[in-house]
């Protein structure tokens, strides 16, 4: 890529747009833009022997061609590169996560994510806490699901402990991204699919959900039936003016920690009984 480039502006009669645009197209062969009465090319190529093509071309139609050309001199901008120094790794706990254009970090628990459509880079305060609530729970007897998966980076941070993990999420390119992040750092998940908890009849000894605090209203019971006796239930997109309205959903279960970063809420509760027997 070269450090400048020229945009070239060609000025006409609306009626003449597309004809100009056609001849353009064709002699510069570089993408072009174009507006009611005007077409504007963009390219790193030397322009003086096109703009000669193209005022010849026009001579040839008529001497009283209506052409206005002018030229700019514009700043090339890598924007892959500019995206790239944009996203930068961060660490929760003991997890790094990190895009691969950032080495690993030996000492740390290493989740490789590229920035993708789906939710969940570890940057966002109610990410952050979750992997710090798995950190401080998850052992590798564990079997957890991850409701409202994004990402994936929950069930991968758990995965990395050495619990056995599902994954679900309604939106189908979560379920992609996730899949495609295991992938990417060489783990294994049991299952995932589109849709949410209601979608399976298993039980898990932690359910982890971050997904916002009307939502996880709604979906209290199926998340509840997900859990067995003595499961762990984490709970997080809760903005703190929302709290109560999550609190009053899971008053059933036992509160073992509230986290809060900024103004986000993260419950972590445990049953004493199996919600189904
Ligand atoms: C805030 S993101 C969380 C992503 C990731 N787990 C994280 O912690 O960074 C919430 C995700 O929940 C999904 N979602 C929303 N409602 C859901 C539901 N009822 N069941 C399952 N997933 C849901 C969204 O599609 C989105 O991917």
């Amino acid at each position: 890529m070269k450090e400048r480039y020229s945009e070239v502006t060609f000025v006409t009669d609306s009626a003449y747009v597309d004809l100009l645009a056609d001849f353009i197209g064709t002699v510069s062969n570089e993408a072009i833009e174009y507006g009611e009465d005007r077409i504007i090319l963009r390219t790193e190529q030397d322009t003086g022997e096109l703009i000669d093509k193209v005022r010849a071309m026009v001579r040839e139609i008529s001497n009283d061609f209506p052409l206005e050309i002018s030229e700019e001199e514009k700043e090339n901008v890598d924007w892959i590169q500019a995206y790239q120094d944009s996203v930068q790794p961060i660490e929760a706990g003991p997890f790094y996560i990190h895009p691969e254009w950032y080495p690993p970090k030996e000492e740390k628990i290493n989740i490789l994510i590229n920035p993708a459509l789906a939710f969940g880079s570890g940057h966002h305060a109610t990410t952050y806490s979750c992997l710090e609530a798995i950190a401080e729970y998850v052992t590798p007897q564990d079997r957890l699901l991850d409701v409202g998966c994004g990402s994936g980076i929950l069930a991968l941070a758990a995965r990395k402990l050495g619990a056995t993990v599902e994954l679900c999420d309604t939106d189908p390119l979560a379920v992609e991204s996730a899949a495609e992040n295991f992938r990417l750092n060489d783990e294994r998940f049991e299952k995932i699919w589109e849709g949410s908890a209601h979608k399976t009849d298993q039980k898990y000894t932690v359910v982890v959900a971050n997904i916002i605090a009307d939502v996880l209203k709604a979906i209290a019971p199926q998340l509840k039936a997900r859990m067995e006796k003595d499961s762990l239930l984490i709970l997080s997109g809760i903005l703190d003016k929302k709290e109560a309205i999550v609190s009053a959903a899971f008053q059933d279960l036992e509160l073992l920690e509230r986290k809060q970063r900024d103004e986000w809420v993260t419950l972590i509760y445990t049953n004493k009984k199996d919600v189904n027997g």
